[in-house]
C-alpha cells in the first residue's frame, strides 16, 4: 500500500534496482567476470570488498523454456514455497504483511563452516512493469528483496550475524504463437531471468570461504528454483 511507511523507499530501490538489472554485462562497466555457465544460465561476479568484507555484486542471466515471468515472480516471491527450493534457508517468518504485493521477512540461513550463521530482514516487493521495448508484449515482472530494520528482530541480538543484502529478480516473457494459428502452449513461451544480488556477510568471515559458497550455492540456486517452477507449472493454465 503506497500509505505505509516505507513506501517511498521501496519504490525508489524498485526502480534503481530494475534499471541496474536491465543492463547487459557489457554495460554497466566492465568488471563482470564470467564464474559459472551451465547450458542458458550464465553467472558473473564483480570482485568488491567493504571494509575488508567480500560483497561480490552477482548478475546472473537464464533463459528458460516453458514458463511465464509472473509464475517465476509468483514461486520467488510466495512465502508457502520458499521451503520447497530455498537449500539453505533454516527458519523462515513473515514479520508484517505490508500488502498483498510486499513482505516483510526474517529468515535464518543454515551455519557455513566455518563462518557463524546468519540471519537476514527483508522487505520484498514484487511489481509487473509496462514492456517499453514490445507494447503488446507480455508485461516484465520483477521481485525485489532489500534489508531493512525490524523492531522485533534487532541486528546481531541474538546467536546470527546479521547480514545485508539487496536482491532483484527480473523476468521477460517471449511468447512465439504457433505458425498454424493453434492455441499458444507451454512450448511457445521462454522467460528471460536476470537475477541480482549484492549481500553483505555482516561480520568478517574468510573471503576464500564467502567466494567459496557463492561459486557453489547460486548456480545451485537459480537451477533448483527455475527447475521448481517448471515442475509447479507444467501442468497448469499458463499465467501471463
Ligand atoms: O534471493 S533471496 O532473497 C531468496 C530468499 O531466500 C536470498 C539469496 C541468498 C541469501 C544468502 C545470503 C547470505 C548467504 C551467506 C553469506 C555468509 C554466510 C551465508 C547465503 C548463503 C547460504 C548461501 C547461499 C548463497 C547463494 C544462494 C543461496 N544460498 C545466502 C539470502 C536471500
Amino acid at each position: 500500500a503506497n500509505s505505509h511507511r516505507l513506501w517511498p523507499e521501496i519504490d525508489r530501490v524498485v526502480k534503481q534496482e530494475v534499471s541496474m538489472a536491465s543492463l547487459g554485462v557489457g554495460e554497466c562497466g566492465s568488471g563482470w567476470q564470467l564464474f559459472a555457465e551451465d547450458g542458458e544460465m550464465r553467472m558473473f561476479r564483480r570482485e568488491e570488498e567493504m571494509d575488508g568484507m567480500v560483497v561480490d555484486p552477482l548478475k546472473a542471466v537464464h533463459v528458460v523454456k516453458g514458463i511465464t515471468g509472473h509464475e517465476v515472480c509468483h514461486y520467488f516471491f510466495n512465502p508457502q514455497y520458499r521451503y520447497d527450493w530455498e537449500t539453505t534457508l533454516e527458519h523462515m517468518i513473515v514479520l508484517e504483511t505490508v500488502s498483498e504485493d510486499t513482505l516483510i521477512f526474517h529468515q535464518t540461513h543454515k551455519r557455513i563452516w566455518p563462518a557463524s550463521q546468519r540471519d537476514v530482514v527483508f522487505w520484498s516487493h514484487t511489481r509487473r512493469l509496462p514492456n517499453d521495448q514490445d507494447r503488446d508484449g507480455p508485461d516484465i515482472w520483477t521481485v525485489v528483496n532489500n534489508s531493512t530494520e525490524h523492531p522485533d528482530h534487532p541486528a546481531n541480538a541474538g546467536k546470527c550475524v546479521r547480514i545485508f543484502l539487496t536482491v532483484c529478480l527480473l523476468c521477460q516473457t517471449r511468447v512465439d504463437p504457433p505458425k498454424d494459428g493453434a492455441p499458444v502452449s507451454r512450448d511457445d513461451i521462454t522467460c528471460k531471468i536476470t537475477y541480482c544480488s549484492v549481500v553483505n556477510p555482516g561480520g568478517w568471515a574468510p573471503a576464500s570461504v564467502l567466494r567459496a559458497v557463492y561459486k557453489r550455492e547460486y548456480p545451485k540456486f537459480l537451477k533448483r528454483f527455475t527447475a521448481y517452477v517448471k515442475n509447479q507449472t507444467k501442468d497448469k493454465p499458463i499465467m501471463y
